[in-house]
């Protein structure tokens, strides 16, 4: 299981995520109580052992941007939160010769006034980034009226997982690995193992189930979400 610590703003946190196992750390470049700006996340990647993944998690609609802050520097994987845009992601993955490791966010809505027309555009959305080969994973989140990221909050995964299956089921053509499943939004050490047997995801990614106050990391609680995402795959 592939475990991600976001929205990590300063060293000791970060470290500490590393020491007890995380296989990658996130910065928050988006709008976000968690907003680091590149040379901060640049100060405290530059720190971390080399086999950990240092995302940079981006909501922008300029490829130019990722694009600059991926290449300068220790970060090693870019995370869009934005809509699916293929041909930002094509532009950027053709920049990094398709070497560059992006991470595509697709969003529940979770206050749906039209559960099937919502449900719809989900599908849509996670069949369109499956299709694309320069995403080497999706990300789901939940929203609420549209926004995502770092909410704190789950969306209903009795109902979704199914939807996932089906769209990676009927992706999967044997010619192609499809991009790699990270599960996020409102998970926490009570609640991973319960969202692991719901999806089977190949990783699981959080930012508030794992806080003290919003950038600043809960050791206990940290340890206890990535010892419970373990567990659930033993
Ligand atoms: O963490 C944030 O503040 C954030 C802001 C903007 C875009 C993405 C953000 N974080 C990502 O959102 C998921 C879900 O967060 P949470 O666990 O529900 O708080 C998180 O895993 C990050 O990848």
């Amino acid at each position: 299981m592939f475990i991600k610590i976001c929205a990590n703003t300063n060293l000791a946190d970060a470290q500490l995520a590393v020491e007890l196992g995380a296989d990658a750390v996130g910065f928050v470049f988006a709008p976000s109580k968690r907003q680091m700006t590149l040379e901060q996340a640049e100060s405290i990647a530059r720190l971390l052992p080399a086999g950990v993944e240092k995302v940079g998690v981006f909501a922008t609609d300029d490829p130019y941007e990722v694009e600059h802050s991926m290449a300068a520097s220790a970060l090693t994987v870019a995370q869009l939160h934005n809509e699916f845009d293929q041909g930002m992601v094509q532009a950027l993955s053709g920049e990094f010769g398709g070497k560059l490791k992006i991470i595509q966010a697709v969003s529940y809505e979770v206050n749906a006034t039209e559960r099937a027309a919502a449900d719809a555009r989900f599908e849509a959305a996670l069949r369109a980034v499956l299709a694309e080969p320069a995403i080497w994973a999706v990300l789901l989140d939940a929203a609420k009226g549209g926004v995502s990221g770092g909410l704190g909050t789950t969306f209903d995964w009795a109902h979704a997982a199914p939807i996932v299956r089906r769209v990676y089921a009927s992706a999967q053509d044997g010619k192609r690995e499809l991009p790699k499943l990270i599960l996020a939004g409102g998970l926490h050490a009570e609640n991973v193992g319960t969202a692991i047997a719901e999806f089977a995801p190949w990783g699981v990614d959080v930012a508030s189930g794992v806080e003290a106050a919003p950038g600043r990391k809960d050791p206990a609680k940290l340890k206890a979400f990535i010892a419970a995402a373990r567990d659930a795959v033993r």
